[in-house]
């Protein structure tokens, strides 16, 4: 019979992070790569580009100062290639080669970047979807700015967002009441303790890259993935 899959607290999430990399021999990149690609997988089924109600296929990708920002970015680059038009707001842009690079990346894919949040009307106005891709599992205390600002922005749209990992701004383990209320989330390698308090319509599992020693290690109880899909829907 098939156990229960594992919600992660936020030492543990990041602990098996660190692992993929050290024990395991990951790259960044190859990982985020994965992530990236899960994410926009998963909002290509949740949002098929014949769907959208709008003319253009237009998506607002919103991306946050570390890793989960970098997910942003490959999901960015692999909506542009499934036929969407991703727009990227990346206020707070780490030096780092990689997302250097994964920014370079998304611009030689002509997509266009922002340099400041629309307002909510716009955002509803020209947008089918909103990927929030601000903070991940390493999100911890009040959100500052510009992300305050923004994440303000978000809880007045009503255009879908789909949140990367965890629905940003909430506690990576107990959530958040009055958070954004996102309509989709991409859990990825396994949901964060948050995710029991998500209430959207979409809960995919992604990042199909997990060792089956780290599976068993931490106990998580991954479900299996249909055939070769790098996403599975949870609910
Ligand atoms: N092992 C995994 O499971 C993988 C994780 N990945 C992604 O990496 C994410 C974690 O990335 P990181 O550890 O870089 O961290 P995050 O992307 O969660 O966020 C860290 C950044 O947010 C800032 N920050 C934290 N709290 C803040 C606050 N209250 N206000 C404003 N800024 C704040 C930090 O200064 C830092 O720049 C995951 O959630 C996932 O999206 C993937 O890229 C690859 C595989
Ligand atoms: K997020």
């Amino acid at each position: 019979m098939a156990q229960t899959l594992r919600y992660l607290g936020q030492e543990e999430a990041q602990k098996i992070d660190e692992e993929l990399f050290s024990e395991y021999s990951f790259s960044v990149d190859q990982l985020m790569e994965l992530a990236g690609l899960s994410c926009a997988t998963a909002v290509t089924q949740a949002y098929p580009v014949q769907s959208l109600l709008k003319l253009l296929p237009r998506v607002l990708v919103i991306c946050g100062p570390g890793n989960n920002g970098g997910d942003g970015l490959v999901c960015a680059r692999h909506l542009k290639l499934f036929g969407y038009e991703p727009v990227v707001l990346y206020p707070k842009r780490p030096s780092k080669q990689l997302f250097q690079n994964l920014t370079t990346q998304c611009e030689k894919m002509e997509i266009t970047f922002l340099s400041e949040m629309p307002e909510a009307d716009e955002v509803d106005e020209v947008y089918n979807v909103v990927i929030d891709a601000i903070f991940g599992f390493s999100f911890k205390g009040a959100v500052r700015e510009p992300f305050a600002s923004i994440l303000a922005t978000l809880k007045k749209i009503s255009a879908p967002i789909a949140s990367v990992d965890i629905p940003s701004g909430w506690d990576v383990e107990s959530g958040a009441s009055d958070g954004i209320q996102p309509d989709l989330l991409v859990s990825l390698t396994a949901p964060k303790k948050a995710a029991s308090h998500f209430q959207g319509r979409y809960h995919y599992l992604g990042g199909r890259f997990v060792p089956p020693a780290l599976d068993r290690k931490y106990g998580l109880n991954l479900p299996q993935y249909p055939g070769t899909e790098c996403v599975l829907r949870l609910n």
